[in-house]
């Protein structure tokens, strides 16, 4: 689409997942697009400091840690040490292949990067044309420093999140973030992570696997306190027999650190305490201290204000269902929107910013099916509502549960796992229609890929007689969800 009056149909801000899949869908669309980046290459936290890195850390630590364990197959083995250098470079080559991937697909979609910080001025453009306001990118060249200004007729702002520290504890040398994480020179000998969302468990679980000494610190009963009760509270009791030492209840009051590496974490147990009656303040050390208790959007420089993007109270860019903000003209995606901060979930949103920048009419990105993953060992996956939240929601009447411990599942078995399967089923409120699957809940070896069929059935609202039909291959994981989906549907095969 040709646009005399702008330089680009298209600026975008930020070439993380949301930003990257916005330049793409868009150019493809035949838009002219501009993609501003400060980073050296684009990808953002997923490519350069999330899901890449990390998963490529776990993948090799889960190879170590099976090689130990081939004893009960009859299979001595034994690790002679880690060559942490090529551990690195492994994990870096990865990075760079999808990087390196990345900026030539923007290229072969004739998307121009526009390296440098971005900010959205509230005037017209240096040049002296006649735009209306918030049409206008400001990018400062990270060597020289100097400004250059480019106009667009959208903008797309994916500046995406950082991590967020302890309240009035900054992070330091041995108090670290995700990021500092996935750059250490080696696995700790000992570690204590704060937290018990995604990121916690994934590091928790990478090093426990690597051999380090690992204690998390969780604030509620269990591990992914936001989750199924069930997953939760297997999650814990699997993450306790790699080793991981879960301590739950309990609040960080403070951090003391010395010169050199290695801190101390002082807690207070919570209701714990009063079961046992025992003192309420106890404290743990160690080489460094992980903190993962979320992240905090890139919503506060100067400019969000100067152009009147609303933001809510965290600090998220209030939007439509499409993605428009308060600014006709600014849109936004990823991380910056709230909800469930996924790379997925920001891929979706871009390609239906993009798709309505180009007047297609695209569905809004369906939040309740987003699959949530937890690469930790073993895996937990989400896809849909729990119990408590269909019968809270008032869609649904006659909610059930049905639970499959995934030690029935024959290639559970054999890879000497355990897990669980949590299916949540219900009718539509004040109709007679089918028993529909309206939540699925796993927490397993590999349940990462089982969540694509789960967002189906739960996507499609699949009947849940229709859904038992589906066919498992022999001896799959994937057999343990149509064992649950017969079990819901009551008929179950291999299980009472
Ligand atoms: C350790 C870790 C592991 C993760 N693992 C997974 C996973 O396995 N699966 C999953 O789905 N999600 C995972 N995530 C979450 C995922 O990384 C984020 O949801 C996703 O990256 C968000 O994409 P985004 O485009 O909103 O922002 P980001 O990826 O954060 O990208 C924002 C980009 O904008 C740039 N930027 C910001 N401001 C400006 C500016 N003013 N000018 C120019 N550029 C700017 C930044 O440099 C950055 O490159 C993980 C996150 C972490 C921290
Ligand atoms: N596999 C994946 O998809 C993946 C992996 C890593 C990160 N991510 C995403 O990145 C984002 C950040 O991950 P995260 O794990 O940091 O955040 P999170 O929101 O998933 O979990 C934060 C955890 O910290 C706890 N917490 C919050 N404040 C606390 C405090 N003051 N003291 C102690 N505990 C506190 C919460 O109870 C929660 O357990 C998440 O949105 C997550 O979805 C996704």
């Amino acid at each position: 689409m040709a646009n005399t009056k702008y330089d680009y149909d298209v600026i975008v801000i930020g070439s993380g997942p949301g930003g990257y899949s916005t330049a793409l869908r868009a150019a493809q669309l035949g838009l002219s697009v501009g993609l501003a980046e400060r980073d050296d290459q684009p990808g953002g936290t997923c490519l350069n400091r999330g899901c890449i890195p990390t998963k490529a850390l776990i993948h090799a630590a889960r190879t170590m840690y099976h090689a130990q364990r081939a004893e009960r197959f009859g299979i001595m083995m034994s690790v002679d040490g880690i060559d942490f250098g090529r551990l690195q470079d492994y994990k870096d080559s990865t990075v760079r292949t999808m990087t390196e991937g990345l900026s030539g697909l923007l290229r072969a979609r004739k998307v121009e990067m526009l390296r440098g910080e971005a900010r959205v001025l509230t005037d017209g453009p240096a040049t002296g044309e006649t735009v209306s306001d918030g049409h206008t990118v400001a990018i400062r060249d990270p060597e020289t420093g100097a400004e250059r200004s480019f106009t667009a007729r959208h903008i797309v702002v994916a500046t995406g999140s950082r991590p967020r520290p302890l309240p009035g504890i900054s992070f330091s040398q041995s108090v670290i973030d995700s990021d500092t994480a996935l750059r250490l020179n080696g696995f700790p000998r000992s570690v204590i992570v704060i937290g018990s969302g995604a990121v916690a468990l994934e590091f928790a679980s990478l090093w426990a696997m690597a051999g380090s000494q690992v204690t998390l610190l969780a604030r509620k009963g269990s591990v992914l306190s936001q989750w199924n009760r069930r997953i939760g509270t297997t999650l814990t009791r699997e993450l306790k027999r790699i080793g991981v030492n879960v301590v739950t209840h309990a609040s960080v009051t403070g951090i003391d650190t010395g010169a050199n590496l290695g801190a101390t974490v002082h807690y207070r147990r919570g209701e714990a305490d009063k079961a046992r009656n025992e003192s309420a303040d106890e404290s743990a050390a160690a080489e460094i201290v992980l903190v993962a208790i979320g992240r905090n959007p890139n919503t506060d420089e100067d400019w969000f204000d100067a152009v009147g993007i609303d933001r809510n109270n965290h600090h998220y860019v209030v939007t439509d269902e499409l993605g428009r903000t308060s600014v006709p003209g600014i849109w936004a995606v990823g991380d910056i929107t709230g909800g469930y901060e996924l790379a997925h979930r920001a891929f979706e949103q871009g390609i239906v910013v993009a798709e309505a920048i180009a007047g297609l009419n695209p569905q809004p990105v369906l939040e309740r099916t987003i699959p949530r993953i937890v690469f930790s060992t073993p895996e937990a996956a989400a896809v849909g509502l729990t119990r408590d939240e269909a019968e809270s929601c008032g869609d649904y009447d006659d909610v059930k549960e049905t639970i499959y411990p995934m030690l029935g599942n024959a290639r559970t078995l054999m890879a000497a796992e355990n897990g669980s399967i949590c299916l949540v089923s219900a009718r539509r409120h004040g109709s007679d229609s089918p028993r529909i699957v309206v939540g699925v809940h796993m927490v397993g070896p590999e349940v990462s890929e089982l969540s694509g069929e789960a967002e189906q059935i739960v996507g499609n609202e699949t009947p849940l007689s229709e859904a038992a039909r589906l066919i498992h291959p022999h001896p799959t994981f994937s057999e343990a969800l149509g064992e649950t989906l017969l079990k819901a549907d009551g008929r179950p095969l291999h299980t009472r």
